[in-house]
């Protein structure tokens, strides 16, 4: 994918070489006046756009270089390949006159691009001689048409670890959720995997492995990288939002960091998940009967600070303050963090601390008040500080075992909560089955990944909650594309957070049910995406998408924004097919 980005990158750089040996010899596919020596021989020159000529390869070369049999025997002059094309051109632009100027804008590009990808000279020379029309179809604003990328390094791939370039597959999941849950046109969509190596030895000791078998690149060298490809992505796609997926916690927060004041990106891992959590978060409160505002005294345990767990925490401390200064509340420290590298509870005491974990460090008074030392076990932090809520996002399995998980019964809540948020199902901190079996049937329920509703007895069920960044991500990247921001800010993600917390009603909250179910996720798309766009306008952010223009969305209302985010979105259909005509 880097590849196809600096391709188009260094496609300037390579229309000025052609044009100065254009005008030395016009025939040559090699670039410079004399003959061309070339390793390849019969298809795979063909299959190479730098040397193919297509019909227009003469004898001579045909029999030298194995070609006879791969071509049609009519041998065309690069003038008549050049009308030929040209013609087919103008025809596509007659049987499409009826279509929309994106359809047609994008055939065009595609028409152009498939001969790019074939016949390279052909194509300059097309280009060149006709660079007013084609301009506009193969730059600025054609080329503005993929909306939405979804970039991995594989570093992090869900709570597997280190995946190399199988971490792909992450992107095109992220990207069909798009599709499926924010309308996003397949066909503008964008799956990008940088290889920067691997630090996964069985992977790099495979002969198999299709990806760099080289340690993964580290410092100013990665981070270079990473600079190379956000500039080129921006140049030849400007208006795209481009989603960080499953980055190692490092990378995570400093590209993050680097870029989200230069460019229209977002961390998913990081802001996707906290505002999923967020929402849940008061709708746990919610659950308990209390007023929302109560979310500032309950007492959250988490584990894992990693870049969901710290982004959770963030984004549930600046929550907290809110409703400290709206609701009159008092501001404590209701937060518990324990991680891995000396496991257990996190104190101002620990070595070396994360800089990104240092905030929600317990201070030395408080870890004596609670009897908690530094490295205190989960089971001894849980039964000892009886927390609302246990969060786990440590991409460790079956943490939350039988013991810590009976802890929780002497929670302080009348509805402990229970999030078992690690990906895939068996990373899940715990079981659905296991949280209620042992933490007890007024247990609310929620993991990352699905699990089935659990049979309480008496008729009554246990209700499992889906808690995966998917509720909020697609209507995040939609909203920041259709309001046309250039950035994403705290705003824009805690009115998609807000949202999502006030979907679900009294009534539903309270029979355990956190979030909406996944078969209205357009629906819930709809909504995050529109207030995503008004979040946007409210900071003078927005500037518009396609012909909607700043001032025409500053003049809907609430339920207008929602219905143009609905009118914007694609929805699968088979369209009229209707025979080519051949003059
Ligand atoms: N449900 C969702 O929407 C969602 C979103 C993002 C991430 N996740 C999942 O969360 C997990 C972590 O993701 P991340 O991006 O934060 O990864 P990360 O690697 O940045 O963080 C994981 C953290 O957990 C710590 N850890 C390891 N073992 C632990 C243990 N026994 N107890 C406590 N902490 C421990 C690690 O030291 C690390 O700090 C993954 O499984 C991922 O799939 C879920
Ligand atoms: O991919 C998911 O399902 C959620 C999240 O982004 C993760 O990394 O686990
Ligand atoms: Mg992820």
């Amino acid at each position: 994918m880097l590849k196809i980005v600096r391709k188009a990158a260094t496609t300037a750089k390579k229309l000025h070489v052609q044009n100065r040996w254009l005008s030395f010899t016009a025939s040559s596919a090699c670039g410079i006046r004399g003959p061309c020596i070339i390793e390849k021989r019969g298809i795979d020159i063909i299959h190479d756009p730098w040397f193919n000529k297509d019909t227009a390869f003469p004898p001579t070369e045909r029999d030298r270089l194995g070609l006879r049999g791969l071509l049609p025997p009519r041998i065309l002059t690069f003038e008549q390949q050049y009308d030929r094309f040209m013609d087919a051109y103008r025809s596509l632009e007659k049987n499409t006159s009826n279509d929309s100027e994106r359809v047609v804008s994008l055939a065009k590009w595609r028409m152009l691009n498939r001969l790019h990808d074939r016949n390279e000279t052909l194509y300059y020379r097309v280009l060149i001689d006709n660079i007013k029309e084609f301009a506009p179809v193969i730059y600025t604003p054609t080329v503005g048409l993929v909306d939405m990328i979804v970039l991995t390094d594989g570093s992090r791939i869900l709570g597997l670890g280190d995946l190399g370039v199988q971490g792909i597959a992450i992107p095109i999941g992220k990207l069909d959720m798009y599709v499926a849950a924010a309308g996003m046109n397949p066909q503008r969509i964008l799956p990008v995997m940088l290889d920067v190596g691997t630090n996964n030895q069985v992977l790099l000791e495979d002969p198999l492995y299709l990806g760099l078998r080289q340690p993964r690149l580290e410092g100013e060298e990665y981070l270079s990288v990473v600079d190379e490809f956000m500039e080129a992505v921006h140049a030849r796609w400007p208006k795209a939002i481009i989603q960080f997926e499953d980055f190692q916690m490092k990378w995570a927060f400093e590209t993050l960091r680097r870029y989200r004041k230069k460019f229209c990106m977002f961390n998913d891992d990081i802001q996707g998940t906290a505002g999923v959590a967020l929402a849940g978060l008061l709708g746990a409160t919610r659950a308990q009967g209390r007023p929302v505002c109560d979310f500032a005294k309950q007492k959250i345990v988490i584990a894992g600070a990693g870049s969901a767990g710290i982004g959770v925490l963030n984004m549930a401390k600046q929550a907290f303050l809110r409703m400290v200064e709206n609701c009159g509340m008092v501001d404590n420290n209701q937060f518990w963090l324990l991680d891995k590298d000396v496991w257990g509870l996190v104190t101002t005491d620990r070595k070396n601390i994360d800089p990104a974990a240092a905030p929600f460090a317990r201070g030395h008074g408080q870890g004596e008040i609670e009897g908690l030392r530094e490295g205190a076990s989960l089971h001894e932090v849980v039964a000892k500080v009886n927390p609302h809520v246990l969060l786990g996002l440590s991409g460790v399995g079956g943490i939350f075992t039988e013991e810590v998980l009976k802890a929780m019964r002497k929670s302080d809540s009348s509805r402990p909560a229970i999030f078992a948020m690690s990906n895939p199902t068996i990373k899940a901190e715990c079981t659905a089955a296991n949280a209620f079996e042992y933490a007890g049937e007024n247990t609310v329920f929620a993991s990352g990944s699905p699990f089935e509703n659990v049979n309480l007895g008496n008729g009554k069920v246990g209700h499992v909650n889906q808690a995966n960044n998917m509720y909020l991500f697609p209507g995040i990247g939609l909203g920041a594309l259709l309001s046309g921001a250039r950035v994403i800010t705290d705003g824009m993600l805690q009115a998609a957070a807000e949202c999502l917390a006030s979907y679900m009603t009294d009534e539903q909250v309270q029979s355990g049910m956190l979030y909406p179910s996944i078969s209205s996720i357009r629906h819930i798309t709809t909504e995050v995406g529109a207030a995503v766009l008004r979040a946007a306008l409210a900071e003078e952010l927005a500037q518009g998408h396609g012909d909607v223009g700043p001032k025409e969305l500053m003049h809907m209302s609430k339920e207008d924004t929602v219905e143009y985010v609905a009118s914007n979105m694609w929805f699968p259909g088979y369209s009229p097919l209707v025979q080519k005509k051949f003059f």
